[in-house]
């Protein structure tokens, strides 16, 4: 579904600040697969995301998404099936609008249909079940600006609207990182019900160890642009948190 062939990125290059924040990183992700990632501060986790997404060109490899080669196309030709969620609650919504324009426009991801044609009743219904799925009492805050309303109900907000329409991948960018750890856990065990039910073909960023063995049926580990571990299956079962700690000396966050 997502193969990555020999990616390589360096950044400053011939220049002594030269970095290879990745380095020959092969990886392939299955279709409704849900792959937890993890490694220290600097170790090529959001350069892999801003090589997937396109924010960034990669020097050397192939990022090829379900049958197409992805590796050189418009950062916004792939947003139509890439879904990225960041850590910062406000990144990804337009927080000056409603919480029913944002999701209209999240809807129209992709189609040439934006809001100037109004928004559908249909839609409202929609946005309504969605919402009341979240449990976060916001079915019936339609109306209302996205900047007033706390981390996390924006953060549940930007995830349903990254997911409203099914990505080819979604891509978590420590997106619990800024949360209380009670809304934390309520959006990670959001996240899980949409990503099982839709069947998502996920990534997930986080510094959370427990987090990233607890949900997902694999993890990575990245270290200094390397990938240096793919735990799955029975091997990951047996996984402790404390394991990984000492094994890899992994800074804990
Ligand atoms: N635009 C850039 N220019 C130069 N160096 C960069 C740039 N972006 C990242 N780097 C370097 O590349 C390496 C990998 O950085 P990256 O941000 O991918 O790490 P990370 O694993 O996401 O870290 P963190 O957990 O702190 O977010 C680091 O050494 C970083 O300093």
């Amino acid at each position: 579904m997502l193969d990555i062939r020999s990616l390589r990125k360096v950044y400053s290059k011939k220049s002594v600040d030269e970095k290879i924040a990745l380095d020959n990183i092969n990886l392939q992700v299955r279709k409704g697969e849900f792959v937890t990632v993890i490694g220290s501060n600097g170790s090529g986790k959001s350069t892999l995301f801003n090589c997937i997404t396109g924010v960034e060109q990669p020097d050397e490899g192939q990022i090829v998404l379900g049958t197409a080669d992805i590796t050189k196309l418009a950062e916004h030709k792939r947003a139509k099936y890439i879904g990225r969620v960041f850590q910062d609650p406000l990144r990804g919504t337009a927080f000056n609008m409603t919480v029913e324009e944002n999701l209209s426009l999240a809807l129209a991801r992709g189609q040439i249909r934006g809001l100037g044609q109004g928004i559908r009743k249909r839609d409202i219904t929609m946005f309504r079940e969605r919402l009341s799925l979240l449990d976060l009492d916001l079915e019936n805050r339609l109306k209302v600006k996205m900047r007033l309303l706390s981390g996390g109900q924006r953060q549940a907000i930007t995830l349903l609207m990254a997911t409203i329409v099914k990505p080819e991948l979604l891509l978590l960018d420590e997106h619990t990182a800024a949360l209380d750890p009670s809304t934390a856990s309520k959006v990670m065990k959001l996240t899980a019900s949409i990503v099982n039910r839709d069947q998502i073909s996920t990534i997930m960023i986080t510094h959370n160890i427990k987090d990233a063995l607890e949900y997902g049926t694999r993890t990575l580990m990245l270290s200094s642009g390397n990938l240096v571990l793919d735990l799955k299956g029975e091997d990951r079962k047996r996984t402790t948190v404390e394991q990984l700690l000492v094994k890899f000396g992994y800074h804990y966050c």
